[in-house]
């Protein structure tokens, strides 16, 4: 997989560095640096006792776990969040509760996001009449049904 350095402020230092629990992991693994407990429905804005410079060209994404979806319905409000390559504050996480009843209490240093990163472009917007046809045209949000897919090769026949 490529790998990049990525220049890291430990601003909380007892905590641990983001984790890639396995080798191959997409996801670095982020830890709350303080105690909370989510309400059914409550959101909240975490620290993380972290502050990175994501390289130009590079954006890093903050995304839910889904274990705790799962289990618990903890998900990210603005999922997934977007770190730009020139911010320098503190990382923090935008933590929600979607459980209609249980409430879901984190301990400092629970790992309760992961950071992906990922290669990005900047458009270069052109305004124009109009746009190059395609199949799909306008048709959008649900417009190729639920059903079983069509036979994709059927057109090859
Ligand atoms: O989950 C997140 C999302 C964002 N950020 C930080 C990094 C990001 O670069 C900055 C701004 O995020 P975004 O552009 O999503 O927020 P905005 O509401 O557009 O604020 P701004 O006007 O500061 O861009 O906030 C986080 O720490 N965590
Ligand atoms: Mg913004």
């Amino acid at each position: 997989m490529k790998s990049i350095p990525v220049p890291l402020q430990q601003l909380d230092p007892q905590l641990p560095l983001p984790y890639y629990a396995h080798a191959d992991d997409a996801g670095a693994d982020l830890v709350t640096a303080e105690d909370f407990t989510l309400a059914p429905g409550q959101r909240r804005m975490v620290p993380t006792g972290l502050a990175v410079a994501i390289p130009s060209g590079w954006v890093g994404l903050v995304h839910p776990r889904s274990g705790l979806a799962a289990r618990h319905g903890i998900s990210i409000v603005n999922a997934p969040g977007t770190v730009d390559s020139g911010y320098r504050g503190e990382l923090k996480i935008l933590m929600i509760n979607t459980d209609p009843s249980e409430s879901v209490s984190f301990t400092r240093g629970d790992r309760i996001a992961q950071l992906v990163l990922q290669e990005v472009a900047q458009a270069q917007f052109i305004p124009v009449d109009t746009l190059p046809e395609t199949s799909r045209g306008v048709g959008g949000f649900g417009s190729s049904g639920l059903s079983s897919a069509p036979d994709q090769y059927a057109h090859q026949r």
